[in-house]
């Protein structure tokens, strides 16, 4: 299966172009306030209508209530949501069922005892993307540009899809597939020139690195 490459955090029309036109099969939209890359409903709306159908439109959320997922919906209309807080299995099932789209369930890692918790959210998601556990006093739970250790993925053995996440950029992305074995990426500062600022060349740069790993591995 090919590569998934997610760009995260995008918040114009010329930085979405740019991702899109690298060839991002997934592009994140925050709607999170306390995020540098938060972006209104109206600027969902308009940056959702720029992607036709080009990639996967992906709504990153953080423990969410109803009246947001319907405000995202109504704006948006996401292909997949991202869930980023601490949703319980019964959230995610509940979040499928009332909006009717695939959930992507964002696990921290930090230790090994992390993955505890993946028969339970493997048994409702539709995939899991494992990210660095953000520190105890950030303001956010992740999009913090700290990677994990990849090797705590090394064993792993899970049927769903899964992605890796935290503190990517072009230059270790192809070692943290290597170690993962993960079928997908997703960044968001390692493509930025300062918080919330994405940078058109650090974008393609990290496309280009992550693809070009993956065509040296099925050699
Ligand atoms: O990007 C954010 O601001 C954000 C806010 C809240 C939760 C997650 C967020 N971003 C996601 O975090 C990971 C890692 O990002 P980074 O590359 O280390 O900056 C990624 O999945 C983003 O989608």
């Amino acid at each position: 299966m090919s590569l998934l490459v997610k760009i995260c955090g995008l918040s114009t029309r010329e930085t979405l172009e740019v991702a899109l036109d690298a060839g991002a099969d997934m592009v994140g939209f925050v709607f999170f306030p306390p995020s540098p890359r938060h972006l209104s409903l109206e600027l969902g709306r308009e940056l959702g209508r720029q992607v036709k159908g080009r990639a996967l439109k992906v709504a990153l959320t953080v423990d969410a209530d109803d009246a947001t997922f319907d405000n995202i919906m109504d704006a948006l209309s996401p292909d997949i949501f991202q869930l980023h807080g601490k949703e319980s299995v019964a959230r995610l099932r509940d979040i499928k069922q009332r909006f009717g789209r695939p959930v992507m369930k964002a696990v921290p890692v930090e230790v090994a005892a992390d993955l505890a918790v993946l028969p339970g959210y493997a048994a409702v998601a539709d995939r899991i993307l494992f990210d660095a556990r953000a520190p105890k006093d950030a303001t956010r739970p992740g999009g913090l540009g700290t990677p994990f250790d990849w090797r705590l993925l090394g064993n792993l053995e899970l049927k769903l899809p899964y992605m890796v996440s935290g503190g990517l950029h072009a230059q270790n992305v192809a070692e943290a597939l290597r170690v993962t074995g993960a079928g997908g990426v997703d960044v968001s500062s390692g493509v930025e020139s300062a918080p919330g600022v994405k940078d058109p060349e650090m974008i393609k740069a990290f496309i280009r690195a992550a693809r070009a790993s993956q065509e040296l591995s099925v050699r």
